[in-house]
């Protein structure tokens, strides 16, 4: 269990998140949307810093390294598992074991090429599924990601939310894909400015709920659609 009680979080004196109250269930695929500067890349950032350890998280910023190969690009996310000397020997010259679980990995997010290859050479959506890629190598129960699929086609995207479930026990995943958010999650949570202001499981969550939210009215007035209906 996940569990935030009253956090509040600033970037100086701009209010990010207020007084957010949130529980996650083990096992739980979790939606969180809401328009740009709602708080959800915040959120999940602070999330990520809380459970450091147990999660996977693939960010909006990526941090890529450009001059680095694909391989050594998700290696990354296995750093913490080795020892400094193994991961320099590593970065020299890859060990075989790991160079094919990383090249397994890339054939599973459909990349169809060397992974030798530079990052510099990669498309965007090229790019994202590396950084996914580093986040799936990590191999953690809890899975974070931040829009992980804005640069994939929906049908792709679909694809590799699969992937993504079939890896993590738990997920929490900004996206503003509406249709995947209703049909894929169990649970979805909307904020805006930094508050809970839609929190349903699938059941009960409808597109215009969500067409609500992004339109900045009101959710509703049924008390079981008020904030923190877990
Ligand atoms: N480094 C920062 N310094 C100052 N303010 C910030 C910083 N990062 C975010 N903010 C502000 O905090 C608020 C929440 O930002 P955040 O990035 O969490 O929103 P978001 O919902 O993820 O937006 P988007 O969908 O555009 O990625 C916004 O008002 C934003 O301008």
């Amino acid at each position: 269990m996940i569990t935030l009680e009253n956090l509040t979080l600033k970037y100086e004196d701009k209010l990010a998140i207020n007084q957010l109250s949130l529980s996650i269930k083990t096992g739980e695929k979790v939606a969180i949307i809401g328009t740009s500067g709602a708080g959800k890349s915040t959120l999940l950032a602070h999330l990520y810093k809380m459970l450091k350890d147990n999660a996977s998280y693939c960010s909006q910023k990526q941090g890529l390294v450009d001059s680095l190969s694909t391989y050594h690009n998700v290696y990354m996310g296995a750093l913490a598992r080795h020892h400094w000397v193994y991961n320099l020997v590593n970065l020299i010259s890859p060990f075989k074991q790991p160079f094919n679980d990383v090249a397994k990995i890339c054939e599973i997010l459909e990349l169809d090429f060397p992974i030798s290859k530079k990052l510099s050479e990669l498309s965007g959506g090229q790019r994202q599924r590396v950084a996914l890629g580093r986040a799936l190598y990590q191999e953690q129960a809890v899975f974070i990601g931040d829009e992980p699929f804005s640069a994939l086609d929906p049908n792709m995207a679909k694809r590799l939310l699969d992937v993504v479930f079939s890896r993590h026990e738990t997920v929490i995943m900004v996206l503003h894909d509406k249709s995947s958010a209703l049909a894929h999650f169990d649970r979805v949570i909307g904020l805006s400015q930094g508050n809970v202001i839609l929190d349903l499981p699938k059941l009960e969550i409808t597109s215009a709920a969500i067409d609500k939210l992004y339109a900045g009215s009101p959710i509703s007035n049924d008390p079981c659609h008020a904030l923190n209906h877990v």
